[in-house]
């Protein structure tokens, strides 16, 4: 039998878990130390706890930290971890190290339903959610936990597809009982569906970046099916509601595609649809894969376009691509070929 595992539950959780069990409550507290802010990997290593409470614990309880099976590291630094889930598939992980920072980019979900054109992960389909423990693990369980200075949700997934296990594993790295993060050093990446997006900007601090790459409907239709359900439109009038711009920070993501998206109509209608929000814009360098028409823009057009936004007086950066030997690169993570 499995046993279900400590790793990833709240601090409210593990309260019930200790009472039920006829321990006392302050066990909580000790168990969330050892399992977010110590390096430890077992239950019997939680060496303030009774004899009798590890006891317990051991028989019922596993620590629930998974090791990466497979590392890859990049030409520029940057390391892909190769992870196996609880149902016996596999995520991938990003670790993108940029002078004082460390970022790591961690999947959501095993695949994605969400069928966007353009990416990787996409092209794999959906194989399943991942608990919150399977998405703080991929943090916990690299060598450079200690020094991850950024996370964003990036990776493999659609963040608002798994909310709730998203939202506890923001929970778990933000909370004073947990790893004490500041929120505003994590980024959720999302392509905009509305509910989610609602309730996440209620019950989380984090950052927002939306993945929009086009302003016209009917072109964001054909790159991105989620249009259909919940225009953009719809997800900037969610946006304007709230305060963003001092504490939290909303970006919108957009991949430059040669002959698509790349035009002065383009940068004129970015402007007008973004009136009124104080925000920024990543461009991202496409990152080619596999069967599809679509190509990344020229240097030069990328150029033209981000100082095209800036005229517009909305602050542009053109993303650096990282790890594009290894396939760790924005979009390019997939676990396909591993599915049985
Ligand atoms: C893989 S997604 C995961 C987060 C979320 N599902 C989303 O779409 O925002 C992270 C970012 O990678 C981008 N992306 C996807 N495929 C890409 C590709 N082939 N080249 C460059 N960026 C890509 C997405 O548009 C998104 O901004
Ligand atoms: S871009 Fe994001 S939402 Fe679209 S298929 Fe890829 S992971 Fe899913």
């Amino acid at each position: 039998m499995v046993k279900e595992a400590l790793f990833g539950k709240t601090l409210d959780e593990l309260q019930e878990l200790v009472l039920n069990m006829g321990l006392p409550k302050f066990t909580a507290k000790q168990l969330a130390d050892w399992l977010y802010k110590k390096e430890v990997s077992s239950i019997e290593e939680m060496t303030n706890l009774s004899k009798k409470a590890r006891q317990l614990l051991t028989d019922n309880y596993s620590f629930g930290l998974t090791n990466a099976t497979k590392i890859q590291e990049s030409v520029d630094g940057t390391k892909k971890y190769l992870f196996p889930t609880n149902q016996g598939k596999f995520i991938e992980t990003a670790m993108i190290p940029d002078r004082d920072r460390k970022t790591v980019c961690v999947s959501s979900q095993v695949g994605c339903k969400m069928g966007c054109l353009f990416c990787m992960t996409g092209k794999q389909g959906f194989q399943g959610q991942l608990s919150a423990g399977e998405i703080v693990n991929q943090i916990r369980n690299i060598p450079e936990w200690q020094e991850v200075t950024n996370i964003v949700y990036m990776g493999m997934g659609e963040p608002f597809d798994n909310l709730d296990e998203v939202l506890k594993s923001t929970q778990i790295l933000t909370s004073e009982w947990g790893f004490a993060m500041s929120p505003r050093r994590i980024t959720v990446s999302s392509i905009g569906i509305v509910p989610g997006l609602v309730r996440f900007l209620n019950e989380s601090e984090a950052h927002l970046a939306i993945s929009l790459h086009t302003p016209f409907h009917d072109e964001r239709q054909k790159l991105m099916p989620v249009e259909i359900a919940y225009p953009l439109e719809e997800v900037l009038n969610e946006i304007r509601e709230w305060d963003f711009g001092r504490q939290r920070r909303v970006s919108f993501e957009y991949i430059v595609f040669h002959g698509l998206n790349d035009t002065p109509a383009h940068v004129r209608e970015m402007a007008r649809i973004l009136d009124g929000i104080k925000c920024r814009i990543n461009l991202i360098r496409f990152h080619p894969i596999p069967n599809t028409p679509l190509k990344g823009t020229d240097e030069a057009t990328l150029v033209e376009f981000k100082e095209g936004l800036e005229k517009k007086g909305i602050t542009t950066t053109i993303r650096a691509s990282r790890g594009q030997d290894i396939y760790a690169a924005c979009g390019l993570l997939s676990t396909k070929a591993l599915v049985k």
